[in-house]
């Protein structure tokens, strides 16, 4: 699971106490992210836009043994909400130990349109607002010595169709967060940068999505926000999951292009490409 140092001695009484947020936790890989921190005693500060939602992931997450739970609800299409959010942690708890950035705006899975403001708009939410949340959040994560946790895609690594702007957003992640993390090091800023390198995962919106065009099967969403989790504490540098599938597929990007072209293709349903 871990690409870059073995298992660590991971328990989760890590994060008990500890104070985190986690963005896109209305549903999907944030909701049960947000449901393995109060098992764990953290508190937690979640946000999306949809606050029916929001509301039942606190409740459930009070009743599960949440120190604390909260949400925020808002769009990260704006970076002023980015800020908002970290402003609210502070407002409430007087510091922040992990930011967990999960969210990710509506795309497609279809030959790019050319539609450029689709583009434009896609970078604001999965990424810029990546950027500002951690620039707003970088002066208590240095007093609590804490961690970055990006969920990113091995579309962030390993080109294919069908997902030109989505991928562009993960790239600039990859990109981005691996330049600050050597900063980091050079300027002895103890707060780690794990990157999250996932496969694909069974929540509802991908499986919607997708699963009439990928013949692969899904990932348990479950087990993949617990990794996270997991490979965020022990401050890994990278997390790949399920690795039986992004580890080789990361390694093949290098050692054997042409055959990784040919097997993301046939990776499709057919007649998908
Ligand atoms: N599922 C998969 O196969 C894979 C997922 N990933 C990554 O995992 C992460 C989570 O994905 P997944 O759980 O599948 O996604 P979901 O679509 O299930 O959840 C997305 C979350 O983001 C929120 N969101 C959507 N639009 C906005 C917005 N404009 N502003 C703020 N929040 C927003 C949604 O809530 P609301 O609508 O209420 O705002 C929801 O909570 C993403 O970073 C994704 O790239 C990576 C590889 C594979
Ligand atoms: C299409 C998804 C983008 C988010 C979205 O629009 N959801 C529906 C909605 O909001 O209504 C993509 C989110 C995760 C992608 C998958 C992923 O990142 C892993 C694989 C990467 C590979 O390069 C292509 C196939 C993936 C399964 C990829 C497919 C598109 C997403 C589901």
């Amino acid at each position: 699971v871990y690409f870059y140092s073995g298992p660590g001695n991971f328990s989760e009484e890590m994060l008990r106490g500890k104070r985190v947020i986690v963005t896109g936790a209305s549903s999907g890989i944030g909701e049960q992210m947000a449901y393995h921190l109060a098992r764990m005693g953290a508190h937690v500060l979640l946000t999306a836009r949809t606050e029916a939602k929001l509301q039942k992931v606190v409740d459930k997450c009070l009743d599960l043994g949440a120190a604390s739970a909260r949400y925020v609800s808002g769009s990260m299409e704006s970076t002023a909400f980015a800020e908002e959010v970290v402003k609210e942690a502070e407002i409430t708890w007087g510091g922040l130990d992990m930011l967990i950035l999960n969210h990710i705006g509506h795309s497609f899975f279809d030959f790019f349109n050319g539609d450029v403001d689709h583009v434009r708009k896609l970078m604001e939410t999965n990424f810029l607002s990546y950027v500002a949340m951690t620039v707003s959040a970088l002066p208590m994560l240095k007093e609590s010595e804490g961690s970055i946790v990006v969920v990113s895609s091995i579309s962030g690594k390993v080109a294919s169709p069908f997902t030109a702007p989505y991928s562009a957003t993960k790239f600039a992640l990859e990109g981005f967060f691996s330049s600050l993390r050597h900063e980091f090091i050079i300027e002895n800023v103890n707060v780690s940068i794990t990157l999250c390198i996932l496969g694909y995962i069974n929540t509802e919106n991908a499986v919607r999505t997708v699963s009439h065009v990928i013949k692969g099967a899904p990932a348990p969403k479950e087990e993949c926000a617990l990794e996270i989790i997991r490979s965020g504490a022990l401050r890994q540098r990278e997390l790949h999951y399920p690795a039986s599938i992004v580890t080789p597929t990361v390694l093949l990007r290098d050692f054997a292009p042409d055959f990784l072209d040919g097997l993301v293709r046939s990776n499709l349903r057919h007649g998908a490409a």
